[in-house]
């Protein structure tokens, strides 16, 4: 577990410079890299642009699949007023681990894809003069790692991935890289919850640091008035006539936490934006500041053309310009903790995010789908490293992400074998561990795959409500077979009221493959036609039963997957197309989803 994962800020006790840019970038499928002393840096390979993955920038087939170890490397410069400074390279994601090296000497390892980690380079730098930082980083997949799947070797000798899961193992530094420099006694983390008391609001907080100065803390409103302030690492802020942040109608404040008794020239400053607002489950309706709401959005990827798996800031702001078009307040980070700025934007926008954890191919049948074996997941000799890896990040995902008023609830799996009782002690350990996290006890909830039913799961005391991944209309009863699909997708949720279903229910899947472009009159499957009649029906089927508190359609876009038989070049249940343009469906959730209020 990470000790700080504040999102950098700078100030005048603060710096925060990116290296984003072209560093250089070399494979080693025959892990010569130590022993040639690719530590200290290397000027020879490729350029390699960085936030990016790296597999859509080569145009041979063994580069683009490669799978084993690649090494980064680039020059940086500490200048010499630094001295003094603790300095961190914080890396916002390297895909799936990394170890780090700073002018040939060993920093620190960091596994798992996607979520930042900084490495303490203080005691490693040159003061005033040019450095070398080199990542070392590794794409193989394997069942006690997250994501799940295999790693196999090719006849050839080269190593190629068995993904348990159904989006392109895109690898790589995806997010930015930054060279902080920090005061040595500094705030390392704080956490935030609310009450609500009538017009005006207390703000409860606690702040940590790694030091004995006193730490003063205030709230200013939008417009940079102080409206409250506090003294002390544990305290209350009232604030009067407080501007609650709501769905689709956002407002933030700014927190600032300032350490040292000289407000003057303080010891460090951290500051940061927050929404007054509660979250809470109550009976079968989600509420937020006590009133329901309805989840209308999307399960989404961080997948675009040429950057990959990479964040890129273009993407997102287009991808929630179009959510805003068509009416959505919500979407679920499927299937891996998305870039901070993400939630930044989430958070400016009123927007509502479940935050899933790669939980993601935990269930053999998948893997069988996808070219693995058909066995109990939760039954194997992999279980042990996977779950001291799983409880990791979700520690690191709530402790990264628990101050966003956008983080709606935490999602800990998607789609697990939860038929096979061997889930149940799984489950158990995981929701036992994850349980005191988040200091604000936001829900914490998992997707049920199709075969994972109200008669089949062992595990539905868990989830504090419950996300359903269906399909009939795709992946069964497709084509004119789709009233079957209907019926039997009733017969199911009929099921579901008739046990007295006592929480929540939202839709995180449902959709089917369309290529963009196709028409037939009548329809067939593939056609834009089509999937807006599988999404009408999955409509009706929704305003029936009011229990159901939410539809988040598979996917806001189109995406790239391994390839195979079932995809034509990825997966195509996009609204959109990948490059954000819109199938008729769109137009069917604009019409819908508008006519709604913007939080239900
Ligand atoms: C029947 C499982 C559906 C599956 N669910 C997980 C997503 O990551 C996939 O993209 C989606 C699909 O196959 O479209």
């Amino acid at each position: 577990m990470e000790t700080s994962l504040l999102y950098p800020v700078t100030n005048d006790q603060r710096t925060d410079q990116k290296l984003d840019g072209l560093w250089r970038f070399k494979f080693d499928e025959t892990k010569q890299g130590a022993k040639a002393g690719w530590e200290t840096g290397f000027h020879d390979g490729v350029s390699m642009p960085v936030p990016a993955s790296f597999n859509d920038f080569f145009t041979d087939k063994d580069s683009r699949e490669y799978t084993g170890d690649f090494w980064y490397s680039r020059k940086f410069f500490v200048p010499s007023a630094a001295k003094g400074k603790a300095l961190f390279l914080r890396f916002d994601a390297v895909t799936h681990r990394a170890t780090i090296f700073v002018n040939g000497k060993e920093i620190r390892s960091h596994e798992g894809g996607f979520l930042p980690f900084a490495a303490d380079i203080s005691s490693a730098v040159h003061y005033g003069a040019e450095n070398t930082v080199v990542v070392k980083g590794n794409n193989e997949l394997s069942r006690e790692a997250l994501p799940a799947g295999d790693t196999i070797t090719l006849r050839n000798g080269k190593k190629m991935v068995r993904p348990f899961f159904d989006f392109y193992n895109y690898s790589g530094l995806n997010r930015s890289v930054h060279l902080l420099t920090l005061p040595q006694e500094r705030v390392l983390d704080y956490t935030t919850t609310f009450e609500l008391n009538g017009q005006d609001a207390t703000v409860n907080y606690t702040v940590t640091t790694n030091g004995d100065a006193p730490v003063t803390v205030s709230l200013a409103d939008a417009d940079g008035q102080v409206v409250a302030t506090a003294q002390g690492k544990e305290g209350a802020l009232q604030v009067k006539n407080a501007h609650l942040w709501q769905v689709r109608n956002a407002y933030l404040y700014t927190l600032t936490i300032q350490v040292g008794d000289d407000a003057e020239t303080p010891v460090d400053t951290y500051t940061d934006r927050i929404g007054i607002r509660t979250i809470r489950i109550s009976g079968t309706n989600i509420l937020v500041n006590d009133k329901p709401i309805y989840l209308k959005g999307f399960g989404r990827h961080e997948d675009s053309p040429f950057a990959g798996r990479a964040f890129d800031l273009n993407v997102e702001k287009k991808d929630f310009a179009l959510m805003k078009w068509i009416g959505a307040n919500s979407f679920r980070t499927s299937h891996y903790p998305y870039d901070e700025q993400v939630y930044k934007i989430a958070d400016e926008e009123g927007f509502l995010l479940t935050d899933e954890v790669p939980a993601v191919g935990f269930k053999m049948a998948a893997a069988a789908f996808l070219g693995g074996l058909n066995q109990s997941f939760f039954k194997g000799p992999w279980l042990k490293k996977l779950h001291e890896r799983h409880i990791d990040q979700i520690r690191d995902l709530v402790k990264r992400d628990k101050n966003h008023p956008s983080v709606l609830a935490w999602s800990l799996f998607n789609e697990p074998d939860t038929v096979d009782e061997n889930a149940v002690p799984y489950f158990k350990q995981i929701f036992d561990e994850s349980k005191d996290l988040d200091p604000q006890s936001r829900p914490r909830t998992f997707t049920l795959s199709e075969d994972d039913t109200i008669e089949t799961s062992k595990v539905l005391d868990f989830p504090d409500f419950y996300m359903l991944n269906r399909y009939p209309g795709w992946y069964h009863f497709g084509g004119h077979q789709i009233s079957d699909g209907e019926a039997g997708l009733r017969d199911e949720m009929d099921k579901w009221q008739k046990a007295g279903v006592t929480k929540p229910v939202v839709f995180t899947e449902f959709g089917a493959d369309t290529e963009a472009g196709l028409h037939k009159l009548p329809s067939v499957m593939w056609t834009e036609e089509y999937q807006v009649e599988v999404l009408k029906m999955f409509s009706r089927v929704f305003d029936d039963y009011d229990f159901i508190k939410g539809e988040q359609v598979w996917n806001l876009a189109d995406f790239q997957t391994v390839e195979g038989n079932m995809r034509v070049n990825g997966n195509k249940k996009g609204i959109f197309t990948r490059d954000r343009q819109p199938k008729e469906a769109a137009f069917f959730y604009h019409d819908r989803w508008n006519k709604l209020p913007l939080d239900y």
